[in-house]
């Protein structure tokens, strides 16, 4: 690997400069990304191995960030299960599952027939990248895929899957186990497809009370990222939402953990361990600022990295539509020199 400042991190070391990619950093930002999507839908863009490594690859040069993230969504996987989603942009499931029946209806296809594309992709994107910086695969954590299968789209008040979680805690715990055990399958085959490391989104955590995440949730997704460790490559478990669940974040059993910007940097690795390795955590909209203020919030979030035991620098959640590319490549350059 010629740049492995992200996979050293990763695993705990300190690299010369602090290694950053950013969430979404391949999207409508892009003016190149833009002139793909002018082409062909985001559907058929996620199911086309060679124009997915093309958009994965847009990034990097253009930002000069020391990662690739998979050009994909947390949704396809919902294709092994036979369920249908569209993007508007915004996912909508035209059947979403509430009833005992509608579970029974899930498919539970072999993700790496149902989702071959995906294992495509990662091909793609490795070729392409020729061992540029490391390839980062995902999927979403059990609780946020299990969200848009029950609500149907971005939920605001998650009343269908919580109202699943309390009347009917048996099959929620089925669902969650059954999708766990599929996500450990959709993840190895990304790995086993030459994917350098694995991040988790468990981006809807955050919409639960402390107590139901950890005792719904959790295990689950514990039980998820143990198994995924066993494959060899690091592994970012990224929880959104609420600075409240970052102390259950950091049991889990991640070699990285994410920090969404609700929570100062310095606080984060207060809850989380100076021993543990954080990722994270500007807030995405603070790039709409002015160049002066977006250099002064990155120093800071890097200063405040240098107590973990290594800091890889990302935004705290995806990077806005509204993000100029140019504030994008100053944030990236200001990270490397501080
Ligand atoms: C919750 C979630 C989804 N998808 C994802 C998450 C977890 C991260 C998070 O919390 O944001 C993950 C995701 N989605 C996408 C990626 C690609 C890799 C990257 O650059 O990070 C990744 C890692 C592309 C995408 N996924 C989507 C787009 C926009 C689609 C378009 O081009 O029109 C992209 C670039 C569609 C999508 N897909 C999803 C939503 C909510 C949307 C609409 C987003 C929006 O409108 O900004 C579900």
């Amino acid at each position: 690997m010629q740049n492995d400042s992200f996979l050293r991190a990763c695993r705990g070391e300190r690299p010369e400069r602090t290694p950053i990619w950013l969430m979404r950093q391949a999207g409508r930002y892009l003016p190149e990304y833009r002139a793909v999507r002018a082409r062909v839908s985001f559907e058929e863009l996620c199911r086309t191995p060679d124009l997915c490594a093309e958009v994965t690859l847009q990034p990097i040069d253009r930002l000069g960030v020391d990662a690739a993230i998979l050009f994909s969504d947390i949704l396809v996987v919902f294709d092994a299960l036979g369920v249908d989603v569209r993007f508007e942009p915004s996912p909508v499931i035209a059947a979403p599952v509430r009833t005992r029946a509608d579970v029974d209806r899930l498919q539970w296809m072999d993700p790496r027939e149902a989702c071959h594309y995906v294992y495509a992709a990662v091909r793609a994107c490795k070729a392409a990248l020729a061992d540029r910086v490391p390839l980062i695969g995902f999927c979403g954590a059990p609780f946020t895929t299990l969200s848009y299968l029950v609500e149907g789209k971005t939920s605001r008040e998650f009343e269908h899957v919580k109202a699943l979680m309390f009347c009917e805690p048996g099959l929620f715990g089925q669902l969650m186990e059954r999708l766990t055990d599929l996500l450990i399958d959709y993840l190895r085959g990304q790995v086993e497809a030459g994917a350098d490391a694995l991040q988790v989104f468990d981006s809807w955590a955050g919409a639960l009370a402390p107590d139901d995440y950890r005792e719904h949730v959790q295990p689950h997704t514990a039980r998820l990222c143990a198994a995924v460790r066993e494959f060899g490559v690091p592994l970012i478990m990224f929880t959104r939402g609420n600075a409240n669940l970052l102390a259950y974040s950091a049991e889990m059993p991640a070699d990285v953990i994410g920090v969404d910007w609700s929570i100062d940097m310095a606080r984060a690795i207060d809850v989380v361990g100076p021993e543990r390795v954080v990722q994270g955590n500007l807030d995405p909209f603070a790039l709409l600022g002015p160049p002066a203020l977006v250099e002064r919030k990155a120093r800071g979030v890097v200063a405040a990295g240098r107590r973990a035991r290594a800091h890889i620098f990302n935004l705290g959640h995806g990077i806005s539509r509204h993000t100029d590319p140019a504030i994008a490549r100053l944030l990236v350059d200001t990270v490397h020199d501080a």
